[in-house]
């Protein structure tokens, strides 16, 4: 029985037919055209050279076809899917030619979403973000079909949810992640895992969806890696991409995989799963096989010589397109006739508006980003306000300490509290990765609707702890105070910011920034006055921008006052301030220059940004040794 099974499958792979050019029909479903995309890869490996994380192999990945990357853990699967979106990590480097032309989306295996938005208000969102030029009733029309293609009509109007509020389970987020990229048309939808996690019923409607997807239009291709597909799922997907420790052990069409294992003495037994009978044979890692992983790969060196179109001896690989009406399926042909949306991304800065919207809804739904500010602000200001009730009316000598107090306690407590915007905007990081990746804008944009977005939240935090500590503790000048706690709750928060893009995780960025504030509160010359400052720290009395904001709040306070206790050192406000070395401050230049740090760390961020989104990843050399663009 297992014999006729060998005979069947190498009969089927020594069928294969020559025509008349010498191009090779490897499989009736699998025809390249002008429009196919390929990789030639030589070599990745870590920028040290130490490890080799994917050897030479050759790639096509035909038009209209689903592409799946498979193989064991630690194959190489994410690192080829990263070579071919060009987002390697920084510590690694390729040598390839990739050819895969058209716009791409990258659809991440973890859900990156925000979970304010419905469903249908974060389609809407990604029309705007990718500024589609479609009719709105046409738009409505597509989004609608969408979400029915995906089984997500009924959670229309469902939050995504997050911690805060349950939404959509973790299927319905993943089918959601495919639909927000598929409403643009990408030419090369690329998927990590999409059907982990699914049940059986809506990992195959996915993936029916994706084959129909790449079918769509002409030139589009699918290109996923998958862990263990099913057997319903293994029949759709067109092209296999076999990996093992990094070598190649098939590549081509799904339908013509068995005559290499079977020629090979390794036909999939009758009751087993294909995909898993292929991934167990290559995989040496927990027990030996009857063939080894390089042997594997010398055997389909050996192979794709005389059955394959692209392989490395084919002088066909950059062959003209074969076309004739009976090369593709009529699905295909039909689908070129397909128009696909006309969107204006290409990193485009007008998506400020709707990232700026964006942030405001965060802001909003967001209990953890604004909400709890607001109770903590409030609570704290009550409490100032009734520990110092009346505070300005009193002249006695401990009013003076009890003003200096209250003012570093405003500068200090207050500011350091911007801290809580970090996490989020770390946790946030890994959509910005996955929308600037996907070209919906330039990070820049980005940083501009960040910086933005603080001051209004600030303008809120800054007005209530204004009202509440001026009136209950009778502090003079109102506006000066609220000024004050703007700018400086502007600058704090853009520090904050500046941090969160550039560490791993945000508890090292609250620790990072948590010691930054300490640093500043030090030396804002409270603590010790700045004539007292140990020889070669006098500098940090200006970077702190602490100081700017404590000294204009005690000039505020003390310009006019006079105090009527004998057992007072100081008879006025201005003996106050002389004490602090503060008498000549002028509180326009201040404020002055804490609108200009707060605008100086946002343009330090865009720089990071820059460097992050722009260097600080791996690079990809050509063939001939040039850079790979974009
Ligand atoms: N930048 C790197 N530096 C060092 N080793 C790396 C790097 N990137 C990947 N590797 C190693 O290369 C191998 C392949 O990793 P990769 O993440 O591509 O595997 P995978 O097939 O996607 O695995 P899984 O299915 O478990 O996600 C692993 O052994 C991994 O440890």
């Amino acid at each position: 029985m297992a014999e006729d099974h060998v005979e069947q499958a190498i009969q089927q792979a020594e069928s294969v037919e020559v025509d008349n050019d010498g191009l090779v029909d490897i499989a009736p479903s699998f025809h390249p055209t002008k429009n196919d995309g390929y990789a030639l890869i030589d070599n990745v490996s870590t920028t040290s050279g130490k490890k080799k994380l994917l050897n030479e192999m050759n790639l096509l990945f035909p038009e209209g076809s689903v592409s799946a990357i498979l193989g064991p853990s630690g194959a190489g699967k994410s690192t080829l899917l990263n070579v071919l979106t060009n987002s390697l990590s920084s510590n690694s480097k390729a040598v390839a030619d990739i050819h895969l032309p058209g716009h791409s989306s990258f659809v991440p295996q973890d859900d990156q979403l925000h979970g304010f938005f419905t469903v249908k208000s974060y389609m809407n969102h990604y029309a705007k973000l990718a500024r589609v030029n479609m009719p709105r009733n046409e738009l409505d029309a597509k989004i609608d079909e969408l979400l029915k293609q995906l089984g997500l009509t009924e959670q229309k109007g469902t939050r995504v949810g997050d911690i805060f509020l349950k939404g959509l389970s973790g299927g319905q987020k993943r089918r959601l992640s495919v639909a927000l990229e598929a409403l643009t048309d990408p030419m090369n939808l690329f998927l990590d895992e999409p059907t982990s996690g699914l049940d059986a019923e809506s990992a195959l409607q996915l993936m029916e969806f994706l084959k129909n997807y790449a079918r769509g239009a002409s030139g589009r291709r699918v290109i996923l890696t998958i862990h263990q597909p099913s057997t319903f799922i293994w029949q759709l997907i067109d092209n296999v991409i076999l990996l093992a420790k990094g070598k190649l052990m098939y590549e081509g069409s799904r339908e013509n995989m068995e005559a290499f294992f079977a020629k090979y003495e390794h036909p999939t037994p009758r009751e087993w799963n294909p995909a898993d009978h292929y991934v167990t044979m290559v995989n040496d890692e927990f027990r030996d096989h009857a063939r080894s992983v390089d042997e594997w790969a010398q055997s389909y060196q050996d192979w794709q010589k005389n059955h394959h179109l692209g392989g490395p001896e084919s002088s066909s690989f950059f062959a003209p397109p074969k076309r004739s009406g009976k090369e593709r399926t009529t699905s295909m042909v039909a689908a070129a006739n397909k128009g696909t949306v006309d969107t204006k991304r290409s990193n485009s800065f007008m998506a400020v508006g709707p990232l700026l919207y964006r942030y405001f809804l965060n802001l909003w739904f967001n209990p953890g980003i604004l909400g709890t500010r607001i109770a903590m602000y409030s609570m704290l200001a009550l409490m100032v306000g009734g520990l110092f009730w009346e505070l300005g009316d009193r002249t006695d000598y401990e009013s003076i300490i009890s003003r200096t107090a209250v003012l570093f306690y405003c500068v200090a407590f207050f500011i350091f509290m911007s801290v809580a915007v970090l996490p989020f905007t770390v946790m946030e990081r890994g959509i910005v990765d996955k929308e600037v990746l996907n070209g919906y804008y330039h990070p820049i944009a980005y940083q501009v609707a960040q910086g933005l977005s603080t001051i209004p939240a600030a303008g809120v935090l800054a007005g209530l702890t204004s009202v509440i500590i001026v009136f209950m503790l009778k502090l003079n000048d109102g506006w000066w105070y609220f000024l004050n706690m703007f700018l400086a709750l502007c600058t704090a928060e853009a520090l904050a910011q500046m941090v969160s893009h550039v560490v791993p995780h945000f508890v090292i960025g609250m620790a990072g920034i948590a010691g930054l504030f300490g640093f500043f509160m030090l030396f804002m010359g409270f603590m010790v006055l700045p004539s007292d400052f140990p020889y070669g720290l006098g500098w940090t009395y200006d970077v702190a921008f602490h100081t700017y904001s404590w000294r204009s709040f005690m000039v505020t306070e003390f310009q006019n006052l006079t105090f009527d206790d004998p057992r007072s050192p100081f008879a006025t406000g201005h003996d106050v301030l002389k004490f602090y070395e503060i008498e000549d401050v002028n509180r326009w230049n201040d404020m002055i220059v804490l609108a200009c740090y707060a605008i100086a760390i946002h343009l330090i961020s865009f720089v990071v940004l820059t460097i992050r989104y722009t260097f600080f990843k791996g690079t990809i050399y050509s063939l001939n040794g040039k850079k790979h663009a974009g």
